[in-house]
């Protein structure tokens, strides 16, 4: 996406971003109305707070104290001392309303803000869950996490702390050019002499503010991407010593976007300075030109000082533009992640006319499926197959042969490129997405716990699962036993992912999870691999009886648990390479067979013998 280079055009920034979030906008516009109105308020009151004084000035003390040259009809007969109090009160009032306003609008905004973000950072949030595989494996996690949560803090608080000031300075400056204008033309033109000067030299300081917050912010992206996937695979790192190296490139792209941040500080600061120089100019030149008007009397004392103390007030939006523009263009970056993450459409999603799925009877068909990883292709060849309701197939050869890929075009993680898939005769892109996936259970060699209870662990397979299911899913994964070991049995909370449990009793649950699901159609993916003998049993005891009467996927090298199934798929760089039971393929006497019987051989100590070896398939071919 292009990247807009000025500030003239981080507005089309603004509006795109308002475009994109005026549902939500509009949900709160009670609210926004009523800060608005506000806001209105305050500006009122900000315009009127020199006049008590420009009273005192002309009519007061000048012409020497008279009611009547107040020209107030009301005042009539009042004391001197009492309309000097009226004034000064008049002044305190002034100043309160214009608090409360102030207080008022600065409230509402940042309610209404908090509502609005609250609703699209859920937004984001589920957007993100939903986006397909092939974008969540290339997008960098730590990344989009910096999305869901800094960028859209960045955007509520810069409604409040910048966005609502500006607005309120910006109503001010237009409010009290008017009344300047009103009061004397050729003063009002001095004043706005200073104008173009200012905003040209915003828009340059602005560019670049802008061209630095953007390389920050997207340093700021890759820094919470790599410590993210640094402390995600903590084990690694610290087992292969990677501790420095990591440290060295994140303290690097830290010291960066230190540098950067400086850089931008830095040109803030020095727009301030050069306003403020610009206002003092404004400032003496009315001043020159003012007494002399006073002084031929085509200005009064009184309008002179209203005209100085707007000076002061009415550019205090343009010190405070410079200093916003930098958090303006800032958030504007955020809300471009943001809306840039919300404009990717899913590639794999519910299509026009899709319906739920009914209870599936289990019978599974590929129709010459082809499928390729983006540009990539051939990591599926053609393949056709069929199984019935209730069969076990295992698929089986060497690593890279295309076993997930497959089982993950089942589910839908990815669309074929060519041919179709179809369950109960029906492709499977008929069906809701939701509805299908409900009804396929899936086991993986490392199956991910999340850090809540074991038993909402469990209960994650079906919402709203019973204590009692929950509990014959346990006992049927062989994990209710060392479940009641656990400090507080079905209670515990677990670590992260799961870590303080073995590989084994990870698994367990993890089968329990699916078997809570009852699904027609079952996938596991290498299940077993990485047991100690012991871990293996118990586990493939519950596999068994989770498989009972249900259309069953199994990946696996290790041959033993393939042999039983109703029908094998050799596969190998992405066709089937051969198919059938085990006895005929040990009849066919071929890759199979050959990978069979070395798994059967006696083996080095030093390789696993419960799965074929990577060495292993590089013999037989
Ligand atoms: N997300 C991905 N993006 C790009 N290529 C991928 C992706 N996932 C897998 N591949 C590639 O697709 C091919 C098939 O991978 P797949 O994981 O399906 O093989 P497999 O037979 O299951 O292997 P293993 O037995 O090691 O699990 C491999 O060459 C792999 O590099």
């Amino acid at each position: 996406m292009p990247r807009p280079k000025s500030l003239k055009s981080t507005i089309p920034g603004i509006g795109r971003i308002l475009r994109h979030f005026m549902p939500q906008i509009a949900k709160e516009k009670h609210l926004l109305v009523l800060s608005l109105l506000a806001l209105v308020a305050e500006t009122a009151m900000r315009l009127l707070e020199p006049w008590p004084l420009k009273f005192i000035f002309d009519r007061v003390i000048l012409p020497g104290f008279n009611v009547h040259s107040l020209g107030i009809e009301a005042l009539e007969g009042w004391s001197p001392t009492a309309v000097l109090t009226l004034l000064a009160l008049s002044l305190v009032a002034i100043s309160a309303l214009r608090g409360a306003a102030a207080y008022g609008s600065t409230v509402g905004m940042a309610v209404a803000a908090t509502r609005i973000m609250a609703d699209i950072r859920g937004r984001l949030y589920s957007h993100i869950q939903r986006l397909s595989l092939s974008f969540h494996t290339k997008a960098k996690s730590g990344d989009l996490i910096t999305r869901v949560t800094y960028d859209i803090e960045r955007l509520r608080e810069v409604t409040v702390v910048a966005a609502l000031p500006l607005l309120t300075n910006t109503f001010t400056l237009v409010g009290m050019l008017v009344v300047m204008f009103v009061l004397n033309v050729e003063l009002a033109l001095i004043a706005v002499m200073v104008l173009p000067l200012f905003a040209l030299s915003t828009m340059k300081m602005s560019t670049k503010i802008q061209t630095v917050a953007r390389r920050q912010r997207k340093r700021e992206g890759a820094m919470a991407a790599s410590a993210a996937e640094a402390i995600a695979a903590i084990k690694v790192v610290q087992a292969l010593g990677l501790q420095d190296m990591l440290e060295n490139s994140f303290a690097s792209h830290n010291k960066k976007s230190l540098e950067e941040s400086a850089e931008a500080q830095k040109l803030r600061a020095g727009q301030e300075r050069l306003v403020e120089v610009l206002v003092a100019i404004a400032t003496s030149l009315v001043l020159w030109r003012g007494v002399q008007l006073t002084l031929q009397g085509s200005v009064t004392p009184g309008d002179l000082l209203v005209f100085i103390t707007y000076l002061k007030v009415a550019f205090k939006p343009m010190r405070q533009l410079a200093k916003y523009t930098g958090q303006i263009a800032k958030a504007t970056a955020s809300g471009e992640r943001v809306i840039d993450i919300l404009d990717t459409v899913p590639e794999v999603r519910n299509l026009r006319g899709a319906m739920d799925a009914l209870p599936f009877q289990g019978d599974i068909q590929f129709d010459r499926v082809s499928f390729g990883y983006g540009e990539e292709s051939g990591i599926l060849n053609n393949i056709s197959f069929a199984i019935k309701p209730g069969q076990r197939i295992a698929l089986v050869g060497p690593s890279g042969g295309g076993k997930s890929t497959l089982v993950s075009l089942l589910m839908r993680f990815y669309d074929p490129t060519a041919g179709s898939i179809r369950i109960d005769g029906n492709d499977i892109r008929a069906y809701t997405l939701d509805s299908l996936r409900n009804q396929i259970s899936i086991v993986l060699q490392e199956s991910v716990l999340f850090a809540t209870s074991v038993r909402d662990n469990i209960a994650y397979g079906l919402a709203g699962a019973t204590d009692e299911a929950i509990e014959v899913a346990a006992r049927l994964a062989n994990a209710h036993d060392f479940i009641m070991a656990l400090p507080q049995g079905y209670d515990t909370v677990l670590s992260e992912r799961g870590n303080t449990l073995s590989g084994g009793q990870r698994q367990r649950i993890a089968i329990a999870r699916a078997a809570i699901r009852n699904a027609p159609i079952i996938i596991l993916d290498e299940p077993t691999t990485g047991l100690d003998n012991e871990s293996d049993r118990l586990v493939s005891d519950a596999l068994e009886r989770l498989t009972q009467n249900k259309t069953t996927l199994l990946i696996s090298h290790d041959l033993r648990s393939a042999e039983t199934a109703d029908e094998i798929f050799y596969l190998e760089q992405g066709s089937i390479l051969e198919r059938g039971s085990h006895s005929a393929l040990m009849q066919r006497n071929d890759k199979y067979a050959r990978l069979y019987s070395l798994q059967s051989s006696p083996q080095p100590a030093s390789e696993s013998s419960s799965s074929v070896s990577p060495s292993a398939y590089a013999l037989i071919s």
